[in-house]
């Protein structure tokens, strides 16, 4: 959100990094996987400064989303670090991680479909209930819908108002970075529009963002910078025109940005 980066957006409270360009979440050399002995991350550095929409593209199995899980201590990590507002916070666990200031939305990210929206917004808050009020303002002024829907269960949405309900849920905690796995997966193209237009607003409001996706064209043209990840690194990093410009990352990864053009 480079034309407002820094900006205060509706709600927005202190506490959020507002500081242009200050160091929100660096990653160091992270090496982490699944299984004892096989690494899915091979040293794999990034940065979000803040208020940055940072993309994560690249090809099928290149451990994008492997990337966000290690950040949120789904995944072992084995050596590198995760700095978030200048706390080493690697390999601290996802309920630690939302007190620290980090938000994740997994993919496909299921709400409690019995809940109400509100009820999901409330279990979003279950570590600062006291704050509710101020953070369901907060999400309801970014997302109206929500706030106007409130009583209805999140079973009744669509995909689309899901991801809305997901993404409002992680802001509850105040996160200062939002990390965002494939928000556009399985959405028609026209909500995956409409969720691309509300991580921008996410974004606009003072959040940064790190988003996987596939969907890579896209994420090009409305991330600041991206990074391209081949076999668990980074191997090229740039604005989005850069990139989607450089005749490496063309060749290496046409496919997927043709498959989207
Ligand atoms: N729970 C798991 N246990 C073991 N291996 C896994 C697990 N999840 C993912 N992997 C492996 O890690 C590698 C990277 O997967 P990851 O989902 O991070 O890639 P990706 O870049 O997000 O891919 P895609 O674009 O297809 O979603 C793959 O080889 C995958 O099989």
């Amino acid at each position: 959100m480079s034309e407002s980066a820094g900006t205060a957006g509706p709600g927005q409270t202190a506490g959020t990094d507002a500081v242009p360009g200050k160091s929100v979440v660096k990653v160091t050399d992270l090496v982490a996987g699944y299984l004892p002995g096989v690494n899915i991350l091979n040293g794999c550095s990034i940065e979000a400064r803040s208020g940055e929409l940072i993309g994560i593209i690249g090809p099928n199995g290149a451990g994008k989303s492997t990337l966000l899980k290690a950040m949120f201590g789904l995944v072992k990590v084995h050596s590198g670090t995760v700095v978030v507002r200048d706390q080493d916070i690697t390999g601290l666990k996802a309920n630690k991680l939302v007190t620290k200031g980090v938000g994740f939305v997994p993919q496909n990210n299921n709400v409690f479909a019995s809940l109400t929206i509100e009820e999901n917004l409330q279990m979003g808050m279950y570590q600062r209930p006291k704050d509710f009020r101020k953070r369901f303002d907060f999400v309801t002024d970014l997302f109206p819908e929500l706030g106007k829907r409130r009583a209805q269960r999140a079973g009744s949405l669509s995909g689309g108002e899901r991801q809305m309900v997901a993404m409002g849920r992680a802001l509850m905690m105040e996160p200062a970075v939002l990390l965002l796995d494939e928000p556009s997966a399985g959405l028609s193209p026209v909500k995956q529009d409409e969720t691309f237009l509300r991580v921008h607003e996410i974004n606009r409001a003072g959040v940064s963002v790190i988003m996987v996706e596939q969907n890579a064209r896209r994420c090009l043209q409305i991330c600041d910078r991206a990074y391209v990840l081949d076999q668990g690194k980074d191997a090229y990093t740039g604005t989005g025109r850069e990139l989607m410009k450089d005749p490496k990352v063309i060749q290496l990864y046409l496919g997927t940005l043709a498959d989207t053009a």
